[in-house]
């Protein structure tokens, strides 16, 4: 429980790793119950979205109950704590997606840019079904249209890192999220 400094700036805790473990289970098991008719049919493709998904996606992925697939694209629109309103593709999709049954797997929806920019290009590519899994999504900072099917924890409009989510490449290895301190 106490606060963490990553370089210039204090982090309190704010989730257990405990209280996101039981979420994460959660998720799984909504998931898999959500999708289990498709047995016999293609698996489902969970596609993560990297890095800040890594952790969540592999906790998560753990857990489900069906046949599934996973891969990993990588998109960019944040430097420090702020959008640099750019999204960028570092790393494509191999798979096709043609006709498939698809979950992206976020980290965090903030201001919803990154899969609002994101989503129509999956779209082109027909899939049968496209949903949305993010462990963090914060309401009030969101700009965006946005279906989230399934959504961890709505917090408020405060910087957070760990477990996985990073601010300037630190704090993605803690086990517990932190939210930025009050006054800073
Ligand atoms: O809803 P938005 O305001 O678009 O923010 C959400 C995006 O920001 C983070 O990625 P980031 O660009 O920080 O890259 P990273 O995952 O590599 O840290 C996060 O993983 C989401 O992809
Ligand atoms: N680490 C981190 N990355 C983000 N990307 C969008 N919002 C956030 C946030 O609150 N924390």
């Amino acid at each position: 429980m106490t606060p963490v400094t990553l370089h210039d700036k204090t982090f309190d805790s704010y989730l257990s790793e405990q209280t996101i473990k039981e979420r994460v289970r959660e998720l799984a098991a909504q998931i898999s119950k959500d999708y289990a008719g498709n047995k016999g049919k293609q698996s489902v493709l969970f596609i993560g979205i990297l890095n800040g998904a890594f952790m969540f996606a592999s906790d998560l992925f753990k857990e489900l109950s069906i046949d599934a697939e996973i891969s990993f694209i990588k998109l960019a629109s944040y430097s420090g704590t702020k959008s640099t309103g750019k999204v960028v593709t570092a790393i494509g999709l191999d798979q096709d997606l043609f006709g498939r049954d698809i979950i992206i797997i976020e980290d965090i929806v903030d201001t919803g840019k990154t899969l609002h920019e994101f989503l129509p290009k999956l779209q082109h590519s027909q899939p049968a079904s496209l949903r949305i899994a993010t462990l963090l999504h914060k309401p009030e900072a969101t700009q965006y249209e946005l279906t989230l099917d399934y959504v961890g924890f709505a917090i408020p409009n405060k910087f957070v890192v760990g477990y996985g989510l990073d601010y300037d490449g630190l704090g993605r290895n803690l086990r517990e999220i932190y939210q930025l301190s009050g006054n800073e």
